[in-house]
């Protein structure tokens, strides 16, 4: 790491540690601030600061705490990246030389479980009063120290995988069919994909393959009507809407203003013509009492922790808490309460998240199933077998595990509203 990447790693990584915003939007606008820095600055910078925020559990227990974000740097090349003091960059000075020779004397390996996993402590506490098992909880840690792999769903209403996939090699780019999702295909490394004309011209949208099997997981077909309850830019809409083949009626509601206006684009390049964007109060807005009855199928993308995603928004483990996971959980069950009203007899309701924390999926599921017995939960492995998607799961809901299907932790469970 040069002076310039080392300087620009600091400043980014001392505002990143402050928590009070998305890192992943620090670090683009000190890009876009700095012009001057090339791409292999760029891709030098991003990956460690990634590095420094995914692994951050174990670099605090490094530094015993309250350490600088330069001692905080110190500890990532040292412990992590296990580069002794000769290669360490030249940024470093004697003194910080002094001091990671007293970070190489507490390895992460004697650490408690929650750091050797590099997870908060709550969050291995819910998975181990689960019974999950030590090994288990280690290899999801581990596996969220990696950076996601770029997956993109091809929209089937403008071309065939194969054919996306042809032209996307073409362009020197390196890619394979996802395993589990019929429409997605992942590349190699990190191509800067939106470049593309195919990009531009909607043949394809940037979503992870566990994304992808949530839309799947609905049944959307022609001519239905189907709504995205928690829709933000759209990312399972316009997987929905290409699943409708642009016929029937897809409402995406969301209570973010901002967030619909993302899908504008999105939809503009998708060629959908059967998508109404409906910005909602909240989840019991008049809009939604009056379409009650109406729909074939509905998903709820719930705000949730996003902890499965904690390879894309590493922060998420010191931004999210057992109270910030608590209040959620009161709003996806009401959120889930509310968007069940659409649905019509016969009709499906899938309630997702980006998490693989139980309190936010299994829990908030059983006791929706409890109150309301015109539901009955579906067999997730089962409806994805009917579409030709062949993956083993452990009971009736889908658990998507970044260590054993190489996609975010997403969950859904697939409940129908009895005839
Ligand atoms: C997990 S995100 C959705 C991501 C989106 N489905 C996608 O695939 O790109 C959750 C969304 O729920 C929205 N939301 C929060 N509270 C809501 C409510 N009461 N009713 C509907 N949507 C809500 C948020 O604005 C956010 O866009």
């Amino acid at each position: 790491m040069n002076a310039v990447q080392f300087s620009a790693t600091l400043d980014i990584l001392s505002v990143a540690l402050g928590f009070t915003a998305p890192v992943d939007g620090i670090v683009s606008r000190h890009f876009r601030d700095h012009p001057e820095l090339g791409a292999n600055d760029r891709n030098v910078i991003a990956e460690t600061v990634f590095g420094v925020l995914r692994h951050l559990p174990q670099l605090e227990w490094i530094t015993e705490g309250n350490a600088s974000t330069r001692e905080i740097l110190l500890a990532w090349f040292v412990g992590v990246k296990r580069l002794n003091l000769r290669e360490l960059p030249a940024a470093f000075h004697d003194k910080d030389k002094e001091r990671a020779g007293q970070l190489k004397a507490r390895p992460v390996k004697d650490a408690p479980l929650h750091v050797r996993a590099a997870l908060p402590e709550w969050v291995v506490q819910m998975l181990l009063d689960t019974g999950r098992s030590e090994a288990f909880i280690l290899e999801l840690g581990y596996s969220l120290l990696s950076s996601a792999p770029l997956d993109v769903r091809v929209n089937t209403l403008k071309m065939k995988r194969d054919s996306v996939q042809r032209e996307i090699e073409r362009h020197g780019m390196a890619c394979q069919p996802t395993p589990y999702s019929p429409w997605g295909l992942r590349l190699e490394g990190k191509p800067a994909v939106n470049r593309l004309t195919l990009f531009k011209e909607g043949v394809f949208e940037v979503q992870d393959e566990g994304s992808q099997l949530l839309a799947l997981l609905t049944g959307a077909k022609r001519g239905q009507m189907v709504a995205d309850f928690c829709a933000g830019a759209g990312g399972k809409t316009l997987a929905l809407g290409a699943m409708m083949n642009s016929t029937g009626r897809l409402y995406a509601f969301d209570v973010s203003e901002k967030r619909l206006n993302n899908l504008k684009p999105r939809l503009a390049r998708s060629g959908l013509s059967n998508v109404q964007a409906q910005l909602i109060a909240s989840e019991n807005d008049q809009k939604i009492k009056r379409l009650a009855g109406k729909f074939d199928a509905v998903l709820v993308d719930a705000p949730c922790s996003g902890m499965g995603t904690t390879r894309r928004n590493p922060d998420l483990k010191v931004r999210q808490s057992p109270q910030s996971v608590a209040e959620l959980n009161a709003k996806q069950s009401s959120i889930l309460a509310s968007a069940a009203r659409l649905v019509k007899s016969g009709g499906r309701l899938v309630y997702a998240t980006c998490s693989f924390l139980p309190a936010e999926n299994e829990t908030i599921v059983r006791a929706f199933l409890a109150e309301h017995p015109d539901f009955e939960l579906l067999n997730a492995q089962q409806l994805l077998a009917d579409a030709r998607v062949q993956i083993a799961l452990e009971g009736d809901m889908l658990q998507l595990w970044p260590q054993l299907h190489q996609t975010d932790a997403f969950f859904a469970a697939v409940l129908q509203k009895k005839l």
